[in-house]
């Protein structure tokens, strides 16, 4: 019999096919407590679960007494109590590098739109006040030759400090637990504390993953830090950032900018300040939401599922010490 599993992400046909013939499907549209109470035998039995933004912690565990693996379509994992899966010795799939080259794309768009008003000055197009020559009001300011700071030089992060270095000529400041030689090498990339880091860049850049550590990492004290004339960036986690006192950051001109792919809450709520403040670039998290790119992570995560289950996992894997 094949082992049984929950979907509970949609999938392109071909990848749910691959899925279907490894395992037992069953597609649930959430993993939320209402959907586990209508199907508390699905979840009961299940040995395996792939989808996305969800919660599993605990509480959920509860419910899945024989869960071995959990795959998730995405490489950040900070919604999955690592430690209780473990404790449970069940395995947890993440997919990252396939979309490291997209999600570095994303944070370069924020800088090139945040700096130049892309956003705003093509709204004022269509609004009709494209009317004559443009004056300074309508100006942005220059990516090439700025400095770029990067927190969290991982794999999305050397892939900012590349098309930076090559393509905009920036000269690259990161901070890190510890020194990052590929990226010194290659980029000429320069480590500092993070104090230096804010006060230096004009490009403050987060690709780093929420985590008890990361979480409210940037707050006024720091964003007081950084340059007057300087833009931040974060495609990390939202709440690595503290949103209110970005807003007052905003607000006050202690920064010029700011373009964000992630929120405290997602999605952002339509009344949140962030939206009616022109120097803001706001994406729904499309950090990797390229047709390619989705495509790549669930095939990505169907293939850690069937490795998880089958006792074969080479890589991908979160918790590796309950593979032992
Ligand atoms: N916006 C999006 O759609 C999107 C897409 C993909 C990933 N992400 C986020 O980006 C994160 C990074 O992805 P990645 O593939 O580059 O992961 P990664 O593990 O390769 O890189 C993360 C880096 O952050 C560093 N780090 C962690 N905690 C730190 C701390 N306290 N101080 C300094 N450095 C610290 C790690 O050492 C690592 O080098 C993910 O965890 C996810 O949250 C967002
Ligand atoms: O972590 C990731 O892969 C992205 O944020 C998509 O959720």
């Amino acid at each position: 019999m094949k082992p049984p599993v929950i979907l509970y992400k949609t999938l392109p046909d071909d990848l749910l096919t691959r899925l279907e013939s490894h395992f037992t499907v069953t597609q649930l549209k959430d993993l939320s407590p209402e959907t586990i109470k209508q199907n508390a035998q699905t979840f009961a039995e299940a040995e395996g679960i792939l989808g996305s933004s969800e919660k599993v912690d605990k509480a959920f565990l509860e419910h899945t007494p024989k869960l071995r693996a959990a795959s998730t379509v995405s490489v950040g994992y900070d919604n999955f109590d690592v430690e209780a899966l473990t404790e449970r010795q069940i395995v947890l799939m993440h997919t990252p590098t396939v979309l490291t080259e997209t999600v570095a794309d994303t944070m370069m768009t924020l800088v090139l739109a945040t700096a130049r008003r892309a956003l705003e000055v093509a709204e004022r197009v269509k609004i009709g006040e494209w009317k004559g020559s443009i004056g300074a009001d309508w100006f942005g300011i220059d990516v090439h030759h700025k400095t770029l700071g990067i927190l969290g030089m991982g794999r999305i992060g050397l892939a900012l400090a590349q098309r930076a270095h090559f393509g905009f000529n920036m000269p690259i400041l990161y901070n890190a637990r510890r020194h990052h030689q590929e990226a010194e090498d290659r980029f000429n990339a320069r480590y500092c504390n993070l104090d230096t880091l804010l006060a230096e860049s004009d490009f403050v850049c987060i690709s780093l993953p929420l985590t008890d550590e990361t979480y409210h990492l940037i707050g006024a004290e720091q964003l007081a830090k950084m340059k007057s004339s300087a833009i931040l960036i974060n495609a990390g986690r939202g709440p690595v950032v503290d949103e209110k006192a970005l807003i007052q950051a905003l607000v006050d001109g202690t920064i010029h900018a700011a373009g964000l792919d992630v929120f405290e809450q997602e999605p952002l709520p339509v009344d949140s300040p962030l939206l009616s403040l022109p120097n803001v670039v706001a994406l729904p998290h499309i950090g990797s939401a390229t047709h390619e790119t989705r495509y790549n992570m669930a095939a990505c995560a169907v293939d850690n599922l069937i490795a998880a289950l089958s006792g074969k996992v080479k890589e991908n894997c979160v918790n590796p010490q309950v593979l032992k």
